[in-house]
């Protein structure tokens, strides 16, 4: 056995609750986000966990997120890295457009491939292939690595750019990963093999609600 890997999605976010495509532009965490990443970093703090180092996104509601859950865990102020390619899947087009205004336009099931196909991308955007083209090597060369010295990581990012690692992880087909939501403010912790395999996966709250 090797280190731990800690995915966390952001918490809410203001385009989130008012059903915005978000992509790649900024908007903060709402108050519920704030509580919620709270939660995440409540939960973790329980399971006593220490983090070497954090990576997170060039986007505000990642990178509160991840300050929220060092604060929780006690370790306000780690070493804590920001990459472009750790961030939302690019919506192109869509980005600010109400996701119901979208689905009355072109349709739910048209709507249901954009956001959640894996190959099929948005006008203008990145399909969730394309996102794991930019999040895998990231992943590979800089996350990786620490893990398999035996570090313990955390990662706090975004809805589709974790679904494209959770993809290669939980070894999802492209139909099972069609179906997967990741609930904001809710820790993934894995724990990885030597060879980089799952050894383990602990999901601390509720996914069910995600959508
Ligand atoms: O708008 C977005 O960028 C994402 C994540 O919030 O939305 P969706 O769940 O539709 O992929």
């Amino acid at each position: 056995m090797s280190g731990t890997l800690v995915l966390v999605r952001h918490g809410q976010s203001d385009w989130n609750l008012k059903n915005l495509f978000t992509g790649w532009k900024d908007p903060e965490l709402t108050e519920l986000g704030v509580q919620e990443a709270t939660a995440g970093g409540q939960a973790l703090a329980e399971t006593g966990i220490k983090f070497d180092i954090a990576f997170t996104s060039e986007l505000k509601r990642a990178q509160e997120t991840c300050r929220i859950v060092l604060e929780k865990v006690g370790q306000s102020g780690l070493e804590t890295i920001r990459d472009l390619a750790l961030n939302e899947r690019d919506y192109g087009d869509l980005s600010g457009l109400n996701k119901d205004d979208a689905r009355a336009k072109w349709g739910e099931e048209q709507v249901h491939i954009w956001r959640r196909s894996y190959d099929i991308p948005p006008p203008g955007g990145e399909s969730l292939r394309d996102t794991g083209a930019r999040v895998w090597p990231y992943y590979l060369t800089e996350i990786l690595p620490r893990v398999l010295k035996g570090q313990t990581v955390l990662v706090a990012a975004h809805g589709n750019s974790l679904r494209s690692l959770v993809m290669v992880l939980d070894r999802l087909s492209k139909e099972e990963i069609l179906k997967l939501n990741l609930a904001t403010g809710v820790p993934m912790v894995y724990k990885l093999n030597a060879d980089s395999t799952v050894a383990s996966k602990q999901v601390l709250g509720d996914m069910s609600g995600a959508h």
